[in-house]
C-alpha cells in the first residue's frame, strides 16, 4: 500500500499545488486522478518518484518514507516506479529497442548505463516487452518513425523494463485520439491485471475514468474533493460532479458514450 499523508507542495513561486493531500493507494489499484488543469494532478505524480520535491507531508511506501529519501536512498525506489508521459519523452533519434532498454539504466553500473552497454539478457528483455505491448517488428526504427500511439506504447514498454511495481501516468492519453487512447488505457489495464502492477494516472476523459478505474481521487485547487471507487465514479452524482469541477462545469458528450468535462479548461 502506498499512502499519502498531508502531502503538501508549494512551489518557489508562492504557488500552493498541493495542499495536505492524504489518501491511500492499495496494491492493485488502477488509481485515476481527475480534476481541472492547474488542479495538482501533475504535482501529484511527480512527487510520488521525486520528480519534484514535497514541501511537507509523507508518502509511505514499503515501510519507507518516499518523501525524506535522500538522492542515493530514492534510486532503488525509483527503479520499481515506471512512467509514462503525456508526451512520450522518448529519445527521437535513437530506436525503439534502445529507448526500451534505457529503461534499464537503473539497475546498471553507471559506467555501463553511460556508454549504453545493455546485456544480451536485458535486450532479450526489451524485445519481450516490445511484444507485450505489439511493437516487434518497430524494434530497430527510429523513434521519430513511429506514430503517436506507438511511441506511447513504447513508452509502456520502456516503464516495464524497470519491471516496476507502480507505474505513474501523467494524462498518458491527452495527446492521442479518443480509438488511441483506448488502446493505450488497455495496455496499462493489461499491466494492471496481469502483472499486478499498480497504476496511478491521470486522466481527462470521464467516459475513459469510469471505463478504466477501479479507484479515483478528484482534486481541485490542490485539495482532494472526491474520493470513489470504479463503481462510484460511474454513477457521479451532478452535485460530486460540481465539487471537483466547479459550478459552471458541464458534462459535455464528444461523441456517443464520450462524456467529456468540457468548456471550463
Ligand atoms: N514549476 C512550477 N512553478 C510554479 N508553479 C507551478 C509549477 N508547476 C506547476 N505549477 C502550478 O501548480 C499548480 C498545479 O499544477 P499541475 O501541473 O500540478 O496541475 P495539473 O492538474 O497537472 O494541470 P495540467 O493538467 O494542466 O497539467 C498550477 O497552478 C500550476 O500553475
Amino acid at each position: 500500500m502506498l499512502q499519502y499523508k498531508k502531502l503538501s507542495k508549494t512551489y518557489p513561486d508562492g504557488t500552493e499545488a498541493l495542499k495536505e493531500v492524504s489518501f491511500e493507494v492499495e496494491k492493485g489499484d488502477f488509481l485515476v486522478i481527475i480534476g481541472l488543469s492547474g488542479s495538482g494532478k501533475s504535482t501529484l505524480l511527480r512527487c510520488t518518484n521525486r520528480l519534484i520535491d514535497p514541501t511537507s507531508g509523507e508518502i509511505l511506501w514499503n515501510g519507507e518514507d518516499i518523501a525524506s529519501l535522500t538522492q542515493n536512498q530514492l534510486r532503488p525506489v525509483r527503479r520499481k516506479i515506471g512512467m509514462v508521459f503525456q508526451q512520450f519523452n522518448l529519445v527521437k533519434r535513437l530506436s525503439v529497442l534502445y529507448n526500451v532498454l534505457s529503461g534499464r539504466l537503473g539497475y546498471m553500473d553507471n559506467w555501463k548505463s553511460l556508454t549504453y552497454r545493455f546485456s544480451k539478457e536485458d535486450k532479450d528483455k526489451a524485445m519481450k516487452a516490445l511484444e507485450r505491448v505489439g511493437l516487434t517488428k518497430q524494434a530497430w526504427k527510429r523513434a521519430s518513425e513511429l506514430s503517436g500511439g506507438q511511441q506511447q506504447r513504447v513508452g509502456i514498454a520502456r516503464a516495464l523494463m524497470q519491471e516496476p511495481e507502480i507505474i505513474l501516468a501523467d494524462e498518458p492519453v491527452a495527446s492521442l485520439d479518443p480509438v488511441l487512447a483506448h488502446t493505450i488505457l488497455g495496455y496499462l489495464e493489461k499491466l494492471n491485471k496481469e502483472d499486478g502492477i499498480t497504476v496511478i494516472c491521470s486522466l481527462h476523459y470521464l467516459d475513459l475514468v469510469q471505463r478504466y478505474a477501479t479507484r479515483v481521487i478528484g482534486l481541485r485547487d490542490g485539495r482532494v474533493v472526491y474520493r470513489g471507487t470504479g463503481e462510484d465514479i460511474r454513477n457521479m452524482t451532478d452535485e460530486e460532479f460540481k465539487e471537483i469541477y466547479g459550478e459552471e462545469a458541464e458534462r459535455v458528450s464528444a461523441g456517443p458514450g464520450q462524456s467529456i468535462t468540457g468548456g471550463v479548461e
